[in-house]
């Protein structure tokens, strides 16, 4: 696939999911980019490594949850480490690939396990743009796995086309170590200042806390979810693409019942819709090299 091809609006958007090495959760992860208009590919880890598949043939790069390398070294850090550390052919590491794809504007998303692998490689938050790691995410304060449904709240000052026009959402989580913690004063300022902390889990009232177990992991700034400074860059701990339907929803018979005209898609799938359809935009708007040619001449 050729620039061109990515230009075509008749194209559809592609997602390339990466599975492999005890990642779990690629096919909610496909079925969320399908219902949402978009390709999805599920790609074993390695065809990227070895270079039988590009990632710049797509235009959103995604990390799914589960337990890649059995969470061994602490979840997401052997993964990590595979990005940043193996070279193919070329001599090339696929964190290279990571970030000249961002630099040509394209984006990278990463649930649960998926964004423990990009806080440990440092994509998020990315504060300096070196991509070293500047926050971490460790054990839930309760010390078990977590497993219930969560309510999420947007950070309105967000700049991340993921979460445009989103106020609040129910989801899943279902980890062991979701606590992101941020030492020092000043990467926590600057997390606020430039509203990275895209995601608060909060009370029935829709107020951010760090109350047990509306906030399953004690996550400081009881945060839930980052971006970089770009917006491209975006992880969280909760599982959007297990609230594709109502149905998934363990409350949906009451509250179908309660609000018989309530919407049959689950929260989640608002997140793909979003990013699936700013990409379908940024086509539209993208200027063909027919059109720049006749600008110039
Ligand atoms: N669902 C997941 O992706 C879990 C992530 C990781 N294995 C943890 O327990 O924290």
């Amino acid at each position: 696939m050729n620039d061109q091809h990515m230009n075509d609006t008749s194209q559809k958007v592609q997602a390339l999911i990466l599975t492999g090495f005890g990642i779990n959760c690629e096919e909610e992860y496909a079925a969320a980019y399908r219902l949402a208009g978009a390709e999805a590919t599920i790609v074993h880890l390695n065809q990227v490594l070895h270079g039988h598949v590009s990632i710049h043939d797509y235009d959103i790069l995604n990390f799914p949850g589960g337990f890649s390398f059995g969470d061994d070294l602490g979840s997401g850090v052997v993964l990590a480490n595979k990005l940043r550390y193996r070279k193919n052919a070329e001599g090339r590491t696929l964190l290279d690939d990571i970030k000249e794809f961002v630099a040509n504007g394209k984006f990278v998303m990463g649930i649960c396990n998926g964004f423990q692998v990009l806080v440990k490689l440092g994509l998020l938050p990315n504060l300096s743009g070196n991509v070293t790691p500047e926050v971490t995410l460790t054990h839930n304060a309760s010390g078990r796995y977590e497993d219930r449904w969560v309510r999420l709240k947007v950070n309105p000052k967000s700049n991340s086309p993921f979460l445009r026009g989103l106020d609040t959402m129910e989801v899943p989580v279902r980890h062991g170590e979701g606590r992101l913690i941020i030492s020092g004063t000043d990467t926590l300022t600057h997390i606020e200042e430039q509203a990275l902390n895209c995601l608060s889990y909060t009370d029935f009232d829709g107020s951010p806390t760090d109350v047990y177990p509306h906030n399953p992991n004690g996550a400081d700034l009881n945060c839930a979810g980052l971006t970089d400074t770009t917006g491209q860059v975006f992880g969280l701990m909760p599982h959007p693409e297990a609230f594709l339907s109502l149905y998934n929803h363990p409350d949906w018979a009451r509250r179908k019942r309660l609000n018989p005209g309530l919407s049959e898609e689950g929260d989640g799938l608002r997140l793909f819709r979003n990013i699936v359809e700013h990409v379908q935009s940024q086509r539209q708007t993208a200027v063909s090299p027919q059109e720049a040619s006749q600008f110039s001449s």
